[in-house]
């Protein structure tokens, strides 16, 4: 089932700044990690079980080139235990390319990617036992029905009896999969094919998740319930990378995002510090009653506060934008009272989270 693309099509390492080299040591030894797990997998026994403070995934100046194509362009970023980290990016960003790395389908051009501590580079075989990975396309199986899929995947992570029994049966109720137990899968809608699929990504109770899209072709209900199990399973200690295209749909479960265009991350923190990061998010309308003609060269003293590209004055009204800050809001009006200014109202609006991820990126294509 494992696929790596030709590397013959990378460009040379050589490429790269070879001094890089020095900052991609490779992480604690596997001995060492294995022996910190609560249990340590078998060939017989089930897959292993890891203290949940443990979990985590990290991304250390990962690479991904096809030819020309900068894929993954030098992408560092870490997830703590317990956390949802929303990766968002246009088409062609490089999301599933990051994701299929971390998920052990392909492999880096450089740089590596951890998962629990487990190189994707050096131990493959620990990170997927770690991680459960639902890939944005889902392929379909003649005469199998949702049940005996599930069952499948049990057993290839080693569940046996009573265990793979019980997790196949949480697995149904969590996924709300329960009343398709028995279709096959051939004449699953998108929903319930997204329920299987995370079913599947979650049959070995794996600490860490890795969701490419989950939400994609979803009705507004399921989006609501997929947004639900996220949040439970993140209760529950899992780890979890899921990517959109949309900023909002993510903003309320994540506790941090990435944004990424062309291979690059754009920004990175949670969506309240990007939003603050980014300067003129909002814009201040005040309704001035005096001095008009004066209103303009006022705030020109202020302009390493305010986005006076963006000042209109339109009779009584004065629009000018601003960082979207409260303090600076009061800054402005301050200023212009000590002035002498007569402001009888004031209203600032913030750029929505839409706007943020517009600003953001650039709407680039490789
Ligand atoms: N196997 C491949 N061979 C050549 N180019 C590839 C391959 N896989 C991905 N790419 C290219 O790498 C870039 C990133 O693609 P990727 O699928 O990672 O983006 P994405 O952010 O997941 O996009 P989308 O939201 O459309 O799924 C694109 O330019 C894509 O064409």
């Amino acid at each position: 089932m494992t696929h790596f693309d030709d590397s013959s099509t990378a460009p040379a390492l050589s490429e790269i700044d070879s001094a890089q080299e020095s900052e991609t040591s490779p992480p604690l030894a596997s001995a060492e990690r294995l022996a910190s797990l609560t249990t340590t997998a078998s060939s017989s026994g089930p897959p292993a079980v890891h203290s949940e403070t443990a979990a985590t995934i990290e991304l250390r100046r990962l690479h991904r080139f096809f030819d020309k194509t900068k894929a993954v362009d030098d992408i560092s970023f870490s997830v703590g235990p317990g956390q949802v980290f929303g990766y968002i990016g246009p088409n062609g960003a490089g999301k599933t390319t990051s994701m299929r790395i971390l998920a052990t389908l392909d492999l880096p051009t450089y740089g590596d990617a951890y998962v629990n501590g487990f190189s994707v580079i050096n131990d493959p075989e620990l990170v997927r036992r770690e991680l459960g990975f639902m890939p944005d396309a889902f392929g379909t199986y003649r005469n199998v029905n949702c049940r005996e899929y599930l069952d499948f995947f049990a057993r290839a992570y080693g569940l046996i009896g009573r265990e793979r029994h019980e997790r196949l049966k949480w697995v149904l109720g969590f996924t709300g999969a329960e009343g398709m137990a028995n279709k096959p899968i051939r004449g699953l809608s998108k929903g319930m094919k997204q329920r299987l699929c995370m079913g599947r990504a979650l049959i070995h109770d794996p600490a860490v998740l890795i969701l490419d899209e989950p939400a994609a072709g979803l009705d507004p209900r399921a989006r609501i319930q997929l947004r639900q199990m996220i949040s439970e399973l993140a209760e529950r200690g899992k780890t979890i990378l899921i990517s959109s295209h949309i900023l909002t749909e993510l903003a309320e479960i994540c506790d941090a995002v990435g944004i990424i265009e062309q291979g690059r991350l754009l920004a990175t923190g949670s969506v309240d510090e990007i939003q603050a990061e980014q300067q003129n998010l909002g814009e201040l309308k005040l309704r001035v009653l005096n001095r008009l003609d004066e209103v303009a060269s006022a705030l020109q003293q202020l302009h390493d506060k305010l986005d006076l590209d963006n000042l209109l004055i339109d009779g009584q009204l004065v629009r000018v934008g601003f960082s979207g800050l409260l303090e600076d809001q009061a800054t402005v009006v301050t200023h212009l009272v000590s002035q002498g200014f007569q402001i009888a109202e004031v209203n600032a609006s913030k750029k929505s989270l839409e706007d943020v991820f517009l600003q953001v990126t650039e709407g680039l294509v490789q």
